[in-house]
């Protein structure tokens, strides 16, 4: 008996405090909502208040109405008397106030909505790019966005709707009970009593519905990707081809109908356990009403006052209904507007030092890698093990290896995309960390092997390579040329101004040689001190690989330059070549050096050598 006494309480007490601690995202939110839209969050507030009072005001004059129509159907000579026809003036003047108002609550609300909903998803999107790249490839993190996606979109909103229809009802209720407290305290609690178990229902049937939805993230991602897959312009080759879109809208239809068929269990045992408070409700209305009809009846109150309670008893009733449904509704959405809190408050690894240090300008000692040690997270085993290298200012550096050896890898630590776990990374002896990142960035060009195509004009994905240059037409048309895109640009109808890819009305598609040397103008953009290129001749052919070959030097001049290909005619330009295996240095030299000795460059340049003559 105790044990189920203790397991009773301590199960109510988690809820309690799991419903305290979930109301507890609505202060924040609110601060939230102060922060989008002060001036329109007061308005909203008077506005409310003031709609609430007017139908309790209303009321009361319908009391005062009866009761002088009582009065002058007992005096000698019936008629309109001035205060009659005041009372009726007062009570059309309330109900044009309650027009005003009620337009005027819709309006606001409006506006306040649509800003509140704009900050709320600048917040996400802010926060969704101060997070490390890292985070991204968690599988745990797109659940997490995925849900903050889902609430942010419209969960906070609502959450302030509600609040408002709180404050509303909860202020005319307080009127309504005002004028009822005269009557009686204990009509007062039965009929409290009648709906306390509509909140009980209420947020069992949130906590469930939410958990169920909760629960599904990862499925319904799955059928989003399925659908995702099916619409995308991306995949609609392949899909076709390989005929895989029958199998794909069967794996959609199955997942999503479970999402169906397990709401549809749960709203129907919601509307049973609804359908039997409902009834305890009318019980208890029908009892206070009773009451108040048998005082009449005895005469101890007037037949104004029965208006008043009868009205009042009603309206309260509904009132109090419908403010435990709210409460219900608050906690439920609540919960929804804590997994958008849960993506506000990850906090990123890769952070900017408070003081940050300059970054030479220009670098004079240049970079130096000392032991450095990288693991991917979630993963075992280290993808760099110990790896010391010096680069002077202005030197290129390639690097070669079989896939997977750590080429990408090492480039990625430069840019701190990821935090090395050991060792060190400096500039003229300065670690990375402590520059700013913004600063650091900027004086790095990147072309990444799977590099961004944007489907802007030409000029914006030129110019992304260098923000505030951007519409400096001159350094966009140099970097265009140096990555050998002019010809590319040329024929395009609109030049610059053309739209590419296929997303937008007018858009024009490149070939994916096209979009790499797009890709390498970008990187050209920048005048940064830095410079990395991965795979950067990968995509385009042999002509224009000869021509960015001719102009290297002179492109990368005065840069520090990495250089990741598994071309080796590429691979020659660069001062030194660094060969990495399995995560680690194993030869570094020129290429003259590296070819005199027996080593893995040497011998997969002649294998690449051998297969172009066609001997072997
Ligand atoms: N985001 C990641 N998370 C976990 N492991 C990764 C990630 N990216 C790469 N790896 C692993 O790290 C190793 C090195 O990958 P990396 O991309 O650096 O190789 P690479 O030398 O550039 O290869 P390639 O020549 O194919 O481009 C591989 O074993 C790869 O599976």
């Amino acid at each position: 008996m105790r044990s189920t006494f203790s397991t009773f309480v301590s199960r109510y007490r988690r809820y309690y405090i799991e419903i305290l601690s979930l109301l507890g995202n609505t202060p924040r939110l609110i601060h939230l909502v102060w922060d989008a839209a002060p001036g329109w969050l007061l308005l909203r507030i008077a506005v409310t208040l003031g709609a609430a009072l007017v139908p309790v005001v209303q009321l009361y004059i319908s009391k005062l109405v009866v009761d002088q129509v009582v009065l002058i159907l007992a005096s000698d000579a019936p008629g309109f008397t001035p205060s009659l026809i005041m009372l009726v003036g007062v009570g059309f003047g309330l109900l044009l106030v309650q027009e005003v108002l009620s337009q005027l609550n819709r309006l606001v609300n409006r506006i306040l909505n649509d800003q509140f909903l704009l900050h709320a998803n600048v917040q996400l999107l802010q926060q969704a790019m101060r997070l490390d790249l890292a985070h991204y490839e968690s599988s745990e993190f797109h659940d997490v966005l995925n849900r903050a996606q889902q609430s942010g979109s419209n969960y906070p909103v609502r959450v302030v709707e509600l609040l408002a229809r709180i404050l509303g009802s909860g202020t005319r209720l307080a009127g309504l009970l005002t004028l009822l407290l005269r009557f009686s305290p204990s009509v007062m609690l039965l009929l409290l009593l009648s709906v306390l178990p509509t909140l009980w229902v209420g947020i069992r049937y949130s906590q469930r519905r939410f958990w169920m939805s909760r629960r599904q993230t990862p499925s319904r991602r799955l059928a989003d990707y399925f659908y995702e897959v099916l619409t995308d312009p991306k995949y609609v080759k392949e899909v076709r081809l390989f005929n895989l879109g029958h199998h794909m809208v069967e794996q959609y239809r199955t997942i999503r109908q479970e999402f169906n068929q397990e709401s549809r269990r749960l709203a129907q045992r919601q509307s049973l356990a609804q359908l039997s408070i409902e009834l305890l409700g009318g019980v208890g209305f029908y009892g206070a009403y009773g009451l108040v009809l048998w005082q009449t009846i005895r005469g101890l109150v007037t037949l104004g006052d029965l208006t008043l309670y009868a009205g009042a008893f009603q309206q309260a009733q509904s009132l109090i209904e419908s403010l435990l449904v709210s409460l219900a509704t608050l906690y439920e959405y609540n919960l929804y507007v804590s997994q958008y809190f849960e993506l506000l408050d990850i906090a990123p690894e890769v952070t900017s030092p408070p003081q940050p240090h300059p970054f030479p300008q220009p670098m004079t000692r240049g970079l130096q890698l000392r032991d450095v040690y990288f693991t991917y997270p979630g993963s075992e085993q280290p993808t760099l093990k110990g790896i010391n290298l010096t680069v002077a200012p202005g030197e290129c550096i390639a690097l070669v290896g079989l896939n997977g050896s750590g080429k990408t890898t090492l480039l990625k630590l430069f840019t701190r995309l990821y935090d090395i776990d050991r060792g060190a990374i400096e500039i003229d002896d300065i670690p990375l960390q402590q520059f700013s990142l913004g600063d650091l960035r900027s004086q790095i060009g990147v072309l990444f092997q799977d590099f961004a195509r944007y489907a802007l004009d030409v000029q914006d994905n030129i110019g992304f390579g260098n923000l505030p240059q951007r519409d400096d037409m001159e350094q966009v048309t140099q970097a265009a040329d140096g990555a050998g895109a002019i010809p590319v640009i040329e024929q395009l109808e609109e030049g610059y101004q053309t739209i590419l890819g296929k997303m937008f009305a007018g858009g024009v598609d490149l070939s994916g040689g096209q979009w790499q040397k797009i890709g390498l103008a970008r990187a050209f953009m920048s005048d940064a001190q830095i410079l990395i290129l991965d795979e950067p001749t990968a995509a385009v052919d042999a002509i224009a690989e000869h021509d960015l070959f001719q102009r290297f030097r002179h492109l990368t001049q005065g840069k520090m330059t990495f250089l990741v290909s598994h071309r080796f005619s590429t691979v020659r330009m660069a001062d030194r070549i660094v060969v990495l295996e399995q995560g680690k240095i194993t030869e570094v030299g020129t290429h003259d050096q590296l070819m005199a000795q027996p080593g893995r460059y040497a011998e997969m340049f002649e294998l690449q050598a051998e297969s172009y003559l066609g001997k072997g």
